[in-house]
């Protein structure tokens, strides 16, 4: 068997396409330019490669980005008070502050401080609460992401049996909030599940969220199942010969796609589609604060 490639590059294009279309009519209806304000403490370099990405993409749709780089020694009053400024900021719609912080911060303090109706990642408290009772939540955007991928591959995904692998606050539980929400029968793995293998060999989706490079092996996977990796891991490629890393994912690529109906590449598969969410929140968060039916825009 070979697996269909679900091309996350491509389908963020349309879902940043349309993002586009409506920031166009926000402004010329409405008089508003959508605002991102994209906060990173400290100098890790993987994580400016994706601020960079995201700002270019938020000029791209036609959206005001701000964009804010603070040393790794700032305190954790200062980023407090950026947020506070930014909460009180008009022309901001959407606040981002890109984890992790360093280790003298306290992450859950500063998600809090940020205002629930600006918190386009949906990590503040009030956006996880209404995700797991099924209010208006603004949706983590890799999980989003990735539910938008399955529908696709799939269309409707009820009575499937999903396992996600891994449980952070940021992918593997809202990843299992949504895929419940689409009535899977889902299983949440993590280091204490035993025997990994088996639970994965059960699902028709597996949405791997680990953090380590190719640990889901590819005769785990049931045949026919559908593979989403979110994983994004930098690992050392002699084989280039020129002392450079590549990218790989949570999933043996190579292995599970001998089995999958359809898999998720890295780069190019959850990866674009979180920046394209990003900006879709935005928007939606945008009409939200100004009584603006988001529906409605195109
Ligand atoms: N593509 C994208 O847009 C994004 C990609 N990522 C990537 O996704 C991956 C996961 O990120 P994140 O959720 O933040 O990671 P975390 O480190 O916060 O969580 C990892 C989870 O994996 C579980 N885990 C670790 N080792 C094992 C194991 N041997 N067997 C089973 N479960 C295990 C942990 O279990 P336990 O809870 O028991 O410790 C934990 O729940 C990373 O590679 C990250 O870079 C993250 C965000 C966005
Ligand atoms: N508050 C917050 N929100 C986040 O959403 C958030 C965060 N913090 N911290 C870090 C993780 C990671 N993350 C990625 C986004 C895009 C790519 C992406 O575009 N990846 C490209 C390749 C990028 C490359 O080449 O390095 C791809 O997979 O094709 C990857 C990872 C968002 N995160």
């Amino acid at each position: 068997m070979s697996a269909k490639i679900i091309d996350g590059k491509a389908f963020s294009q349309t879902v940043r396409d349309a993002v586009a279309r409506d920031v166009t009519t926000l402004k010329d209806k409405h008089g508003i330019t959508p605002g991102l304000a994209v906060v990173i403490v400290g100098e890790d370099p993987a994580s400016q490669v994706y601020v960079r990405n995201k700002v270019k993409q938020t000029a791209e749709s036609g959206m005001n980005g701000f964009h804010f780089e603070m040393p790794a020694t700032a305190s954790e009053e200062d980023v407090l008070n950026k947020v506070r400024e930014l909460n009180a900021d008009d022309r901001v719609n959407g606040i981002l502050v890109q984890l992790p912080l360093p280790k003298h911060m306290d992450e859950a303090k500063v998600i809090e401080t940020i205002a629930p109706e600006k918190d386009v990642d949906g990590f503040h408290v009030i956006n996880t609460g209404l995700l797991a009772t099924g209010g208006n939540a603004m949706v983590p955007c890799t999980p989003l992401g990735c539910i938008m991928m399955l529908k696709d591959t799939l269309g409707d995904l009820s009575g499937m049996k999903a396992i996600v692998v891994g449980r952070s606050n940021i992918v593997g539980k809202p990843m299992a909030q949504l895929l419940l929400d689409e009535n899977c029968t889902v299983t949440i793995a993590h280091s204490r599940t035993k025997d990994l293998a088996a639970e994965v060999k059960a699902a028709d989706i597996v949405v791997a969220a680990v953090g380590r490079p190719e640990m889901i092996k590819g005769d785990w996977i049931k045949d026919g199942a559908t593979v989403i990796d979110v994983g994004i891991n930098r690992i050392p490629a002699p084989e280039r010969g020129d002392g450079k890393s590549r990218l790989v994912g949570d999933v043996d690529y190579e292995g599970a796609a001998q089995h999958a109906g359809a898999i998720t590449p890295v780069p190019g598969g959850v990866g674009p589609m979180t920046i394209a969410c990003l900006l879709r929140n935005t928007v939606t968060a945008t009409c939200r604060q100004n009584g603006i039916d988001c529906d409605t825009l195109q």
